[in-house]
């Protein structure tokens, strides 16, 4: 059992586990994308654990950048997107992979989609480790998922309660 702030966890991925899902994305990715030197654009901040994991399973040319949105505030969605640090990147022509550490309602990744497809990228694939499919309110396809889980509020491996909890090396769920 975990305790964050007012809140109990319960273990639920283990660091194995992970480990083992990342490395075959990274494999997946890698063997998907050989020879189309694609820019991996992550979506900070909870994506800073699993991207720097996933980007050393990979073995081809690539490039990376972030940006940054916000919608979820302690644990529920506020239903608006914050851009916070935009696209600074020319993405016309390349081929971009969005990286998030989770897809819940849906609502920060169909935004984030409306923006890099309005820049005529030539394709755009999305990453999720996690992807809640119960909550989503979006009709987003997601091209590579880690897992698939439950709707219930996750925290570790970059993902946060109330500001803590992204150091933790496994995943935990609201007990
Ligand atoms: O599908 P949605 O309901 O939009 O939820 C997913 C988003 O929520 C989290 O970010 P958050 O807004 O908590 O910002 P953070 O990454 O800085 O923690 C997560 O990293 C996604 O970007
Ligand atoms: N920490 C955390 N952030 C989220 N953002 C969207 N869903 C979640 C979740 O389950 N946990």
């Amino acid at each position: 059992m975990l305790k964050i702030k007012d809140k109990e966890f319960i273990p639920f991925l283990t660091e194995e586990e992970i480990k083992r899902r990342v490395q075959d994305l990274g494999r997946q990715i890698s063997k998907d994308y050989q020879g189309k030197n694609p820019l991996v654009l992550g979506v900070l901040n909870g994506v800073f654990m699993f991207f720097s994991d996933l980007m050393k399973e990979t073995d081809i040319s690539l490039e990376v950048s972030f940006v940054k949105v916000a919608s979820y505030e302690s644990t529920g969605s506020t239903g608006k997107v914050n851009d916070l640090i935009g696209l600074v990147e020319d993405i016309a022509g390349r081929h971009i992979i969005i990286i998030e550490d989770i897809v819940d309602t849906g609502l920060s990744m169909s935004h984030l989609l409306k923006l890099v497809s309005s820049k005529s990228p030539k394709s755009i694939a999305i990453v999720s480790l996690l992807l809640k499919p119960e909550a989503l309110e979006q009709p987003i396809e997601v091209d590579y998922v880690g897992f698939e889980i439950p709707n219930k509020f996750v925290v570790g491996y970059g993902l946060d309660y109330d500001g803590e909890g992204r150091n933790l090396k496994e995943i935990y769920q609201l007990k």
